[in-house]
């Protein structure tokens, strides 16, 4: 990994993204987004990741190649003073790169941490979730926003909910709400917020046509639980081609 670029600390907190340890927030953004990259979860610049540490929030600078950034280029935002902030629209950083602006993610990255009091939030392009948005978009009334399937081993990495202990089970639904498009990123934010409030257990929020947003306690559930939606997605699009079914209606086993 690139070392931070060596700016001095002149009013810009950059003590804030220097560290040796490979799992601070500022390393492990930019070596995770390398690790999306090559998954094309984040090709050419779309999607990202942010890590909230108690009360600082990391965030990646918008519009970069997300594999190729360092440490020195993130942001530092912290949720206190943001919360204490008259203007909920614009955002005060504790550390700003001058050279960039911050990811247009930030607010939907911030809804994961303040609602749902996550880690850690990751927002893919990945092709296998646009195509079920795009499946789901031909599926039908009542239907088309959200995303359901069960009876699928990969159903088990999900954790069950928000302050729930445990994680689904092979039987469980996993249900993931669909949210639309906009123009412009930072207005998914009140749809992403209102799916929360719909889907009070949910890790996650497809966005049709764009991607999904992921996140987790920690770095390891959000990322756990990315792959696990993902690969059940591919899945999915794998199951429509051969036609069967998301939904089955296997009983489960009763011991006798
Ligand atoms: C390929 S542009 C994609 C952006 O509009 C957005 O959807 C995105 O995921 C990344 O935004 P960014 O501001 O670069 O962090
Ligand atoms: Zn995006």
């Amino acid at each position: 990994m690139a070392p931070p670029s060596g700016d001095n600390d002149a009013g810009n907190n950059d003590h804030l993204v220097q560290s040796d340890d490979p799992d601070h927030p500022a390393n492990l953004i930019p070596s995770l987004c390398a690790k999306f990259w090559t998954l094309g979860w984040v090709t050419g610049t779309g999607g990202g990741a942010s890590i909230r540490e108690a009360d600082l929030v990391y965030i990646a600078p918008s519009g970069v190649q997300k594999e190729l950034m360092r440490p020195s280029d993130i942001y530092v935002l912290s949720l206190a003073a943001q919360a204490k902030s008259l203007d909920k629209r614009s955002r005060v950083y504790l550390r700003s790169p001058p050279q960039y602006k911050p990811s247009q993610c930030t607010p939907l990255f911030l809804a994961a941490f303040t609602k749902r009091r996550a880690g850690c939030c990751i927002h893919t392009h990945s092709h296998w979730a646009v195509l079920v948005t795009l499946i789901l978009e031909k599926g039908g009334p009542g239907y088309d926003r959200e995303f359901r399937i069960n009876n699928i081993e990969q159903i088990k990495g999900f954790g069950r909910g928000f302050e729930k202990s445990g994680n689904l089970g092979y039987h469980d639904t996993l249900r993931i709400p669909v949210i639309e498009n906009t123009a412009h990123e930072e207005d998914l934010t009140e749809f992403l917020e209102e799916a929360m409030d719909k889907y009070p257990d949910t890790y996650a929020v497809l966005v049709r046509r764009h991607g999904v947003y992921v996140w987790g306690e920690n770095v390891h559930k959000a990322k756990t639980q990315c792959e696990s939606l993902d690969y059940l997605f591919q899945l999915a699009v794998e199951m429509k081609r051969l036609n069967l079914p998301w939904m089955t209606d296997i009983e489960p086993t009763v011991p006798t």
